[in-house]
């Protein structure tokens, strides 16, 4: 195989109880990829579409991620790779995030699958650190895996797949307003007290076996941030009229998608989903924000293949 082509999926990083660790990948939004192996050595980003991105490898993530995964398998090709943006970047639906985990999965396709998936998510987290200036694997996990991911430890990378509810859908508004991680996670306070960490682990806890029993009931009580949401969900306009309208209209639970400014909710079923887009839909269009809405079913797999040479 001398070229794959590839679908690479946005994904909701945090999901409100989880800061940094919980994640899960979307079926009908992302950025499509194409990554061809060259016999010269190195790395050159041909063609950027949709988003104006620096094409230097070392200044864009996908540069980045693509020396981490040929590094470790000591170089026995070079490549190109065309990135087709359709994740604004800054959205906080992982556009950094899929061009990393997009980039390392294609590779490892190329070079005959010698590397698993904790492997691939440890090569893109090295090209996010670049976008978001710290390491973090919440967006690049759920990319990788599918699914829901939970981010147990990042030094040796270990990634937990956890279960899908079976009528999990989620619906996201994305304000075309540009919110960088890097400086959302400046404005974080650097201590929590220790009350607020014991409602977020209970949370994170809850939230993992509702995952496992499908009991939407408890997934929705567990949807809180007390700890992050207050101070970035500043930076987003509108942001509690559309968490109140998401809330009011079903949804299980909503909050900020990765570091912002796009919000997220989860819901059980389509026909829940859809009615909290067009209640969003009324919270934005009276305002001079242009806006995205996103209704997807969770995707169970991650990167997919489009075509192959
Ligand atoms: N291939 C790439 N795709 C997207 N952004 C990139 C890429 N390479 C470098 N960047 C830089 O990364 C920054 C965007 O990443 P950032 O993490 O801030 O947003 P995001 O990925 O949409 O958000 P989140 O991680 O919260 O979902 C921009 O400054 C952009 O120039
Ligand atoms: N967990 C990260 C995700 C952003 O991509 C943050 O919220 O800063």
């Amino acid at each position: 195989m001398k070229e794959i082509k590839i679908f690479s999926p946005a994904t909701v990083a945090n999901v409100s109880c989880g800061f940094d660790v919980l994640g899960f990948c979307l079926d009908t939004v992302g950025d499509v990829m194409t990554v061809r192996k060259t016999k010269a050595k190195g790395i050159a980003i041909t063609k950027i579409e949709g988003a104006s991105l620096p094409y230097e490898p070392e200044n864009n993530v996908a540069g980045v991620a693509a020396k981490a995964i040929l590094d470790a398998a000591d170089n026995p090709f070079g490549v190109e790779i065309e990135i087709y943006k359709n994740i604004k970047p800054g959205s906080g639906v992982g556009s950094s995030s899929a061009s990393a985990s997009g980039t390392v999965w294609a590779i490892n396709e190329l070079l005959g699958r010698p590397f698993n998936k904790q492997e691939l998510t440890a090569f893109g987290m090295k090209g996010e650190a670049l976008a978001s200036g710290a390491e973090h694997a919440d967006n690049v996990a759920p990319g990788i895996f599918g699914g829901f991911t939970l981010v147990k430890q990042l030094n040796p990378l270990k990634v937990v797949q956890l279960p899908t509810p079976s009528e999990m859908w989620a619906t996201i508004i994305h304000p075309q307003i540009e919110v960088k991680t890097a400086e959302a996670r400046a404005i974080l306070p650097k201590e929590v007290s220790l009350q607020k960490a014991i409602k977020q682990w209970a949370n994170v806890g809850s939230f993992i076996s509702g995952l496992y029993d499908e009991d939407y009931e408890l997934i929705s009580d567990s949807l809180i941030d007390n700890i992050v949401e207050p101070h970035r969900s500043q930076l987003i306009p509108y942001f509690d009229e559309v968490k109140k309208a998401m809330l009011d209209n079903g949804a299980l639970g909503a909050g900020i998608s990765g570091s912002g400014p796009s919000i997220f909710s989860l819901c059980k079923g389509e026909a829940t989903a859809m009615k909290v887009a067009e209640v969003i839909n009324k919270v934005y269009e009276s305002t001079e924000i242009e806006f995205d809405i996103y209704v997807s079913k969770i995707n169970t797999s991650g990167v997919k293949v489009l075509n192959l040479k």
